[in-house]
């Protein structure tokens, strides 16, 4: 579904990431770790072609990134969900338009039940008229779940999605990520937490990804 082969980043600086082979089966659930800084966040804007890699070769879906034009990009994206570290929202449109954007902007539709449904799976129907600064940390967040899965996507890249979130709030935000992967979903949650790791760990057959030194490697046994 996503796959590195041989994959290095540079930003211009030197190397962050260097020589990553790695296969995300569909239906797998990762989490990502490593040093802040490490290039978490830039893995994942590989994953979903936001960035293409400096040496190797990212494939989404049985496509070459670097073959990919623009309106292809487009449409892999529409296959990827994204929860990214500072969730942003449209401050003047109401939590429930906010969270239909990503279909809004690529003229599909989508009934208010089924709005509402989604919005009530995260816990967030009452807020459905809500404006996003009327909204705590932990409701963001959710919104941003509830954001990435309207699309539809078959991944859900989460980039650090318990950032600001208190034990109990990182623990349903978890599980909201577990309930999307028993669904077939694949999942990538980049965090710093391992006590996070080893709780979800004990919901789901998760592996752990951790970047040291520029490299990545399987760090799931240790945990
Ligand atoms: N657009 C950019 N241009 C230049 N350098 C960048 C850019 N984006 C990130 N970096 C640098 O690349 C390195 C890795 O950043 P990245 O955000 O991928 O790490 P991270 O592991 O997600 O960090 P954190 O855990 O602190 O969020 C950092 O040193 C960062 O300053």
């Amino acid at each position: 579904m996503i796959a590195f082969e041989n994959v290095a980043y540079n930003y211009g600086g030197g190397e962050l990431l260097s020589d990553m082979s790695l296969r995300l089966a569909p239906g797998s659930f990762h989490f990502l770790t490593g040093p802040s800084g490490s290039g978490k966040s830039t893995f994942l804007k590989l994953c979903y072609a936001e960035l293409k890699p400096t040496a190797g070769h990212v494939t989404l879906f049985d496509r070459e990134v670097r073959t990919l034009a623009r309106d292809d990009v487009a449409q892999m994206r529409r296959r990827i969900g994204v929860v990214h570290q500072d969730c942003q929202f449209l401050d003047h449109l109401p939590l429930a338009a906010n969270v239909t954007l990503p279909l809004t902007v690529s003229d599909r539709e989508v009934s208010p039940e089924d709005v509402g449904d989604l919005l009530g799976w995260v816990g967030l129907r009452h807020l459905a008229d809500a404006l996003p600064p009327q909204l705590s940390g932990g409701e963001r967040q959710r919104a941003a779940v509830a954001r990435a899965v309207i699309i539809g996507p078959d991944v859900i890249l989460a980039d650090e999605p318990t950032g600001n979130l208190d034990w109990e709030l990182s623990l349903r935000l978890l599980k909201l990520l577990v309930e999307l992967n028993r669904m077939g979903k694949t999942i990538v949650v980049a965090t710093h937490d391992m006590n996070l790791i080893r709780q979800t760990k004990s919901q789901v057959a998760a592996r752990v990804l951790r970047i040291q030194n520029r490299r990545i490697q399987l760090a799931g046994a240790d945990l």
